[in-house]
């Protein structure tokens, strides 16, 4: 009998706080020590990861996968195989774009037996708010969603409606007094709507055209409104995928008058601009739409400061004939759950002089505490979960499409070059994703 299940030697952990070289003793599916040279390791298997990061598993909190109901968008395997292809070992789904949508008892538990039975990692479901169904709240929150999401502005499907305001007050006032947590997609309905009308849709800048209809200041019109009903009703808030910098300012003004609130951004916010949204179409359209390059930076001076939480992928795929045509009736989503980590190494750590710490803090040690999942996971620690993103950040590659685990092999990201690539990833314990070419590195 072999004392432990897994052994990763030589790798160099990042927590959040600071790198160490040590080897990562596991066993039953959990860290049971760490340490440098230590004698015993007897083990089934073990990895050398000399040269290599260990990453904690990401936590992508912001996932749509469409399994039920639109599962040839995305299904809850490949979607989980994707990200475990990322390096994630845990994910958060959003409560529309499968159907029917999170929104009742009823329907999660339809999503959650299907996602037990199907994904390579662990995961969570957000639940819905939606104007009617306000006596579902509590029910959600007993069947185990992390916390609930709603719209402010039309989600682009018609299965689920954006929250008006009494809707949003009211679910605030009872996600309250449930101690749990809204999400919301904050652009302003009014707007968008008023300044889509506008659109000149013969314009040769269609792309430009379509940002500027949802412009950064429809984002923050949105996120003043939610605050100021966090303010009204205690509510706890997570802010999803900010497109600027400038959209922070109302949240920072927030945290510092003593609300609990959190926000998120998306690698694509962090790497692509209006250009790729022109060049490209609409693989990279989404919403809030992209923005510019001077917006990209700023988000990452942001993150170099500390003042954005989390990052979620915000994976929305569809349908390849849903991605056609033309740009203004495209499907807003953008595919790149898979993609995470090494757009984030790339633009951050290696464009900008990112820490690796800070990588790892808004990947998964943020997101874990936020969500009540810490202690135990979000950190590579004594005693936490082995969920372990082995990386090489040195590797160079181009992405290809065939490298993506995605039903819809469709991304914006196809095509450049990265530094930084996950090379394994192990998930309570598990090896569930290896792309070793080198066999000395593991031995069994
Ligand atoms: N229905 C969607 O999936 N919407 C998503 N689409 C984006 N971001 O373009 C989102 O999160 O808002
Ligand atoms: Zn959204
Ligand atoms: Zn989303």
């Amino acid at each position: 009998m072999s004392e432990f299940d897994l052994v990763i030697k030589n790798g160099i952990i990042v927590n959040e706080e600071k790198l160490s070289k040590a080897d990562v003793l596991i066993k039953d599916g959990k860290i049971v020590d760490i340490g440098l040279h230590i004698k015993e390791t007897k083990a089934k298997q073990i990895i050398d990861a000399e040269g290599l990061y260990l990453f904690p598993g990401i936590i992508d909190s912001h996932v749509h996968f469409n399994e039920p109901g639109r599962s040839e968008w995305e299904g809850l395997e490949t979607g989980s195989k994707s990200l475990a292809a990322g390096g994630a070992t845990l994910f958060f789904d959003m409560p529309l774009n499968s159907h029917p949508p999170t929104t009742s008892e009823q329907a999660f538990h339809l999503k959650n037996g299907l996602a037990k039975e199907k994904s390579v990692i662990d995961y969570r479901l957000w639940g819905g708010v939606v104007p009617g169904n306000l006596d579902e709240l509590e029910k959600l929150l007993q069947c185990g969603v992390i916390g609930f999401k709603a719209f402010m502005s039309n989600s682009g499907i018609d299965d689920f409606q954006s929250a008006d305001d009494r809707t949003l007050l009211q679910a605030m006032k009872k996600i309250a007094e449930l101690h749990s947590i809204l999400a919301v997609h904050a652009e302003s309905d009014t707007i968008t709507e008023f300044l889509g009308k506008e659109i000149n849709r013969e314009s040769d800048h269609i792309a430009l055209a379509f940002s500027n209809a949802r412009p950064i200041f429809s984002e923050i019109e949105a996120v003043q409104r939610i605050i100021a009903y966090a303010e009204a009703t205690k509510c706890r808030l997570h802010i999803v995928h900010i497109s600027s910098a400038d959209v922070l300012e109302p949240i920072l003004a927030a945290k510092r008058r003593g609300l609990d609130i959190s926000v998120e951004t998306c690698p694509h916010y962090l790497s692509l601009t209006m250009d790729d949204l022109e060049k490209l179409g609409a693989a990279a359209k989404c919403a809030p739409p992209l923005r510019s390059k001077q917006e990209v930076d700023n988000l990452w001076e942001a993150i170099r400061k500390g003042e954005i939480d989390v990052i979620g992928s915000d994976h929305s795929p569809s349908l390849p004939s849903m991605k056609m045509g033309n740009l203004l009736e495209a499907w807003g989503g953008i595919s790149g759950c898979q993609t995470t980590l090494s757009v984030l190494l790339e633009e951050g750590y290696w464009q900008r002089g990112i820490p690796l710490e800070m990588i790892s803090k808004i990947t998964s040690t943020n997101p874990a505490r936020r969500f009540g999942l810490y202690p135990n996971k979000g950190s590579i620690l004594k005693g936490y979960d082995a969920d372990i993103a082995i990386v090489d950040v040195n590797e160079k590659f181009i992405l290809k499409k065939e490298d993506l685990y995605y039903k819809n092999k469709i991304s914006p990201y196809i095509g450049k070059t990265y530094r930084g690539r996950v090379k394994a990833t192990i998930s309570r314990g598990e090896l569930i994703y290896s792309h070793f070419s080198d066999s000395n590195k593991m031995t069994t």
